[in-house]
C-alpha cells in the first residue's frame, strides 16, 4: 500500500522567523522529494487560506453558469497561450473546462463579468502565488547548490506566468480521466484543490493520491528545472482522476519562464562534475508551442504527446 501523502513543508522559517534549524529541515525534505519524484506541499506560505477558499467558491459559481455565459469570456488565440474560458477539444481525453489568465494587468487577459468579485480574487491569488513561487524557487536554488539568486536572475521576467481555474466533470460509468498523466513544462507549479481530491502523483511506480487540507499548496517541479539540473531534480509525473457523482474544482499556477530564454543543462551539473548533458538546448517558446499543440490537436495516442524527451540526447 502506497504512502498516502506527499511530504508537507512549513515555509514559516523562510518567511517570518530567523530559524536556521527549521530552514535546514525544510530543505532536507524538499531535496529528497525533488530528487525522487518532484512533489511536496507547503503550509505557512503567505497566501491567505481564506483567499484560496474564496477562489474555489467563486470558480464553482462561474463554472455552474450555462455555456453562453462562460463563453462571453472566451478569447481568440493571440497570446502565448489562449486566455479566458476554454473547453477541451472534443477528441481530447482530458475531461475538463478551464479559465486561463496571465499576470494581473496583462493585455492578454479576459475576465468573466460574473460572479462580480471573481476578477479581483483571481488577481489577488495570482499576485500572492507569484510571491510564494519566488520564495520556493529561492529554496530550490539553494537545495540544488546553485550560486545565490541564480534561478531568480535566470527567471526574472514574470510576464509568462499563468494560472488556470479548472473544473473537472464527474466520471462516467466507463471513464474517469480528468487530466492525462503528464509533467509540467515550466519551472514550478502550485496547485490547490477542493476536498473532492483526484490529483495523483507517480512515486516509485505507484499512483499516490494527493489529498489536501484547506490552505495547503501542492508544489511540483517542471521540465525546466529537470533540464537545468540535468535530472538532479525531477519534473513530477501527475494526473487527475475524476470521481463519480461530483465535479472537481482546482487551480494551477505556473511559475514560468519567458519564451526567449535558452534552456539547457547547466555546467554545474555537467562539465563541472564530469557528467554528459542529458538534453540538448532549446528556446523555451518552441517547447511551449509544441506542448500547446498537444492540447489543441491531441494525438490519437497520449504516448505521442511531445514532452521533454523530445530534447533528450539519445546517442
Ligand atoms: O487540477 C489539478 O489538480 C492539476 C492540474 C495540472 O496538473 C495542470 O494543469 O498541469
Ligand atoms: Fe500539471
Amino acid at each position: 500500500m502506497a504512502e498516502s501523502q506527499i511530504p508537507t513543508v512549513d515555509l514559516s522559517p523562510f518567511l517570518t522567523q530567523d530559524d536556521e534549524a527549521g530552514k535546514k529541515k525544510a530543505m532536507e525534505t524538499i531535496t529528497k522529494a525533488c530528487s525522487e519524484y518532484g512533489f511536496f506541499q507547503i503550509v505557512n506560505h503567505g497566501v491567505p487560506v481564506d483567499l484560496l477558499q474564496r477562489a474555489l467558491e467563486l470558480s464553482r459559481i462561474f463554472f455552474d453558469y450555462p455555456s453562453e455565459e462562460k463563453l462571453k469570456s472566451s478569447a481568440p488565440l493571440d497570446a502565448p497561450l489562449p486566455t479566458g474560458y476554454k473547453t477541451q477539444p472534443q477528441q481530447s481525453p482530458d475531461k475538463n473546462e478551464y479559465l486561463l489568465m496571465f499576470p494581473p494587468g496583462s493585455s492578454f487577459n479576459v475576465f468573466p463579468q460574473n460572479p462580480p468579485q471573481f476578477k479581483q480574487v483571481l488577481e489577488d491569488v495570482f499576485s500572492k502565488l507569484t510571491k510564494a513561487a519566488v520564495v520556493v524557487e529561492t529554496i530550490v536554488n539553494q537545495c540544488l547548490g546553485l550560486p545565490t539568486n541564480f534561478l531568480k536572475e535566470f527567471n526574472h521576467d514574470r510576464s509568462w506566468d499563468f494560472m488556470t481555474a479548472l473544473h473537472y466533470f464527474p466520471a462516467t460509468e466507463s471513464e474517469n480521466n480528468g487530466l492525462t498523466q503528464h509533467e509540467d513544462g515550466n519551472c514550478l507549479s502550485f496547485v490547490f484543490q477542493d476536498n473532492t481530491g483526484g490529483l495523483q502523483v507517480l512515486k516509485d511506480g505507484e499512483w499516490i493520491p494527493v489529498m489536501t487540507t484547506k490552505g495547503t499548496l501542492i508544489v511540483n517541479l517542471g521540465d525546466v528545472i529537470q533540464v537545468l539540473s540535468n535530472n538532479t531534480f525531477k519534473s513530477a509525473t501527475h494526473r487527475v482522476v475524476r470521481p463519480k457523482g461530483r465535479s472537481r474544482h482546482s487551480f494551477a499556477f505556473f511559475h514560468n519562464l519567458q519564451g526567449d530564454k535558452w534552456v539547457e543543462p547547466l555546467p554545474h551539473f555537467t562539465n563541472h562534475i564530469g557528467k554528459a548533458p542529458i538534453y540538448r538546448g532549446f528556446r523555451y517558446s518552441e517547447y511551449q508551442q509544441l506542448r500547446l499543440r498537444n492540447k489543441t490537436h491531441p494525438p490519437t495516442s497520449p504516448q505521442d504527446e511531445i514532452g521533454i524527451n523530445h530534447y533528450k540526447i539519445t546517442s
